[in-house]
């Protein structure tokens, strides 16, 4: 067997909530030993101070420019990295030297494929520094420069896990991973390793500014409020109307690109339900893009823990496959994304592709990353 390499990934996601960490021992292929994870919170002063970095960034025109705060939020935001490295290391009795590499995502502040642009705060060399550790930074970059989108880097980890799917759930394909973050992407991965990903519409973003704005709720919990609503059929046809959905073409979602019904359009508990009705028809809706209807559907990102949700996808694939958590499969649906940067780290040590064009729309399957090494 290869040489396998420990390697922690840490993810900060659209949702600015916090810094998931996850530890991997792989050959940055196949070969995937999942470890222990954590999630270090940010309190509501600096997630707010995130969410204005997002108008600053728009001032940038090169991706090196911080403008205003960034600079000071950019070092702040690699320390409190740093910080929940350490206190991992320190709960798993781990010292650096036992890790070979971490791999840092950063913040996105920026993301304008059609200009070449994507820009993640975080500072790899003072991460690098300051832990002991090498760090790979910047994975997105390159594969924007070989004309992708420079999103979505986890399918391939997806592949990877799949190749691996144990019991009753090895073998079948067509496999499809549903993401619902911020906003909800595919990644299918077919009976030849065909791998196809995109981002498949609205996920969480709609429901939680719907129950902020009516209910002062960061999120709708377990989709209880959901629970107490119906679903509106003329807003529902109003958001598979977008034409997003009926577009030849799947393109890469901003959080902004779908409006919020107006506030006399729905109660609150309606308003939850049809928007969570709408996250889960939407995710349906992407089979239309696919070769084939999964067999398998695996769900993963905080999203799975509306009820509702989980339900209405049920309903909408049961005729062609099965919807199962990604804890059916012995995964970790919230520490996949900061496992597939660990994962992503030891291939960008190994120069192996992180992107492909099924994946990104980069010209050719594309490795990436910036290595920043650790200075005595
Ligand atoms: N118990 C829960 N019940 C309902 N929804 C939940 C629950 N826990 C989390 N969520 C939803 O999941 C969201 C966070 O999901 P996740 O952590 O996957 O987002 P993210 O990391 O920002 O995603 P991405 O970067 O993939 O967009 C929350 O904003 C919320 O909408
Ligand atoms: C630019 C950026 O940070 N994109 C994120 C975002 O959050 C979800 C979706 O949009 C996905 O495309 C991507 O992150 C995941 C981790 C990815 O690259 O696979």
């Amino acid at each position: 067997m290869a040489e396998l390499t420990r390697a922690i990934g840490l993810m900060s996601g659209t949702s600015m909530d916090g810094i998931d960490l996850a530890m991997v021992e792989t050959d940055g292929d196949c070969v995937v030993r999942r470890g222990a994870s954590s999630f270090t919170a940010y309190e509501p002063a600096f997630r707010a101070r995130l969410e204005q970095a997002l108008d600053a960034a728009r001032e940038i025109g090169a991706r090196e420019e911080r403008p205003g705060d960034l600079a000071a939020l950019e070092a702040e935001l690699t320390d409190r990295h740093a910080a929940a490295v350490e206190a991992f290391l320190a709960r798993e009795k781990l010292s650096p030297d036992a890790i070979g590499v971490v791999g840092f995502h950063g913040q996105t502040v920026l993301h304008r494929p059609h200009e070449g642009l994507t820009v993640q705060l975080g500072d790899g060399q003072r991460l690098a520094d300051r832990l002991g550790i090498d760090v790979v930074h910047d994975l997105r970059a390159n594969d924007m420069r070989l004309g992708g989108q420079g999103a979505p880097l986890v399918p391939a980890y997806h592949r990877a896990l799949a190749a691996g799917l144990e019991g009753d759930w090895a073998g079948k394909t067509p496999v499809i991973f549903v993401n619902i973050g911020g906003i909800s992407n595919i990644t299918y991965i077919g009976e030849d390793d065909t791998l196809i990903a995109f981002d498949s519409g609205p996920g969480n973003t709609l429901i939680d500014r719907w129950v902020k704005r009516h209910a002062g709720v960061p999120y709708d919990s377990d989709g209880t409020i959901a629970s107490e609503g119906r679903v509106l059929a003329g807003l529902v046809n109003r958001y598979l109307d977008h034409p997003f959905f009926t577009a030849p073409e799947r393109i890469s979602l901003d959080r902004n690109d779908f409006p919020l019904p107006d506030d006399s359009e729905a109660s609150l508990e309606d308003g939850a339900r049809t928007l969570a009705f709408v996250t889960a028809a939407a995710i349906a809706k992407s089979q239309a893009h696919l070769p084939v209807k999964p067999k398998l559907w695996i769900l993963c990102g905080g999203g799975r823990h509306n009820r509702r949700i989980v339900e209405d996808l049920t309903v909408a694939t049961r005729h062609t496959g099965q919807l199962i958590l990604a804890e059916d499969a012995g995964f970790n649906g919230d520490s996949m994304e900061a496992e597939a940067w660990a994962w992503l780290a030891v291939r960008s040590l190994k120069g192996l592709p992180l992107t492909y064009p099924g994946t990104t729309g980069v010209r050719e399957p594309a490795t990436g990353g910036v290595l920043a090494r650790a200075r005595a």
